[in-house]
């Protein structure tokens, strides 16, 4: 099978941080992949404009352009204009229904198979919110509008890889969330992707308790017994290869962490800061468990860096070059 260089839609997250900026200066560098904005092309040029070099070509995109090769300085844009003229580090609510409608149009893209892949920018979870759009996430609205049940964040920096059992939930509220049900889903759908999109044939999981020391045996909490110790039994049973639950304090010593190829964490910030330690700039985050490819920086808005050119552009960069990757890895896929 002949091969097609992957064609990524870029969204361009919140207009007020440093999404734009970063998208700008992808663009300056060469890639493998065909790269495509959605977002206002107008803001993309005067954000190139805090970057050294030419201001950024910006023509018109259609899903009908045909396929070409990333030109450095030049980056087509499906055009999402701004309601409001953009200030950097101040958000407006006005402007959050473009960044929404900017999102719902690379997934519409990618599902029906008009790209091959969307890389997304940090968006402002608190002004989308505060415009009246209710949105806990790229990964929810991503897994509704795939009518995936099951979607699972994976942050991925070198060798290591942080799945979480949930996601973007108040903290009061993880315990319950954690059933047998969803802990089963979240487990195959990991096990599942680490197979398929990143080729390892049997992998180690690692699976974090919930509680302080695993619960010490029911003194410090039950969940481990009652939920994730009976869960992960079964998937052993079905030949799943899972380790846990582990004490999530020393889950992620060098020496727990020999042979495994993702620690499965129970919620957000159980999980993230230690993934943001290791490889903060560099990481990137994939949605698992999706019929598309999706992949986002590590980071967020930075609305105190919006507009100085001087945020880092590594995490974006190992975000297209995963996607680029995925997609590929897709393209060759049997059947
Ligand atoms: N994928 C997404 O859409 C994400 C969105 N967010 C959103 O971002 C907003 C702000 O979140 P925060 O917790 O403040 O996290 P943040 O990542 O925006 O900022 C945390 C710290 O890291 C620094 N930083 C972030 N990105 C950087 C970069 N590229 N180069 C250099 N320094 C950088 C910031 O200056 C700040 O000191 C929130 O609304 C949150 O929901 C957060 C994470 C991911
Ligand atoms: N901390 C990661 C994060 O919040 C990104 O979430 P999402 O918007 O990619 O679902």
């Amino acid at each position: 099978m002949s091969e097609q260089r992957p064609r990524i839609a870029i969204t361009c997250g919140e207009p007020a941080g440093i999404g734009y900026e970063l998208v700008a200066a992808a663009a300056m560098r060469s890639h493998a992949a065909e790269l495509v904005a959605i977002g206002d092309p107008a803001l993309l040029r005067e954000r190139s404009r805090v970057l050294d070099g030419p201001e950024l070509d910006t023509p018109a995109w259609t899903p009908d352009a045909p396929r070409q090769a990333h030109r450095v300085g030049r980056l087509p844009v499906d055009p999402v204009p701004m309601a409001h003229p953009a200030q950097p580090g101040t958000l407006d609510p006005a402007n959050a229904e473009a960044v929404v409608t900017s999102l719902k149009r690379a997934v519409r893209l990618a599902a029906e198979g008009q790209v091959d892949a969307i890389v997304t920018a940090p968006v402002h979870k608190g002004v989308i919110n505060d415009a009246g759009l209710p949105f806990s996430g790229h990964t929810e609205l991503l897994a509704e509008m795939t009518a995936t049940e099951t979607p699972v964040m994976m942050l991925v920096a070198g060798d290591l890889r942080v799945a979480l059992a949930t996601t973007h939930l108040p903290l009061r509220a993880v315990p319950e969330a954690i059933t047998p049900e969803r802990l089963e889903a979240v487990i195959t759908a990991l096990h599942h992707d680490l197979v398929d999109k990143f080729a390892i044939a049997a992998p180690r999981i690692l699976v974090t308790g919930l509680n302080p020391h695993a619960g010490e045996g029911g003194h410090l909490g039950r969940e481990e017994i009652d939920v994730i110790e009976p869960t992960l039994e079964r998937l052993r049973a079905a030949g799943l290869g899972l380790v846990g639950p582990l004490p999530a304090d020393t889950a992620f010593t060098p020496r727990a962490l020999e042979g495994a190829d993702a620690v499965l964490a129970m919620y957000h910030d159980q999980g993230l800061p230690v993934l943001k330690h290791a490889g903060f700039g560099r990481a990137v985050n994939v949605t698992l468990g999706l019929p598309i490819v999706r992949t986002s920086v590590d980071h967020g808005t930075a609305l105190e860096l919006a507009g100085t050119g001087r945020a880092d552009g590594g995490s974006l960069q190992a975000a297209i070059e995963l996607a680029a990757d995925l997609a590929l890895r897709r393209q060759h896929r049997p059947g």
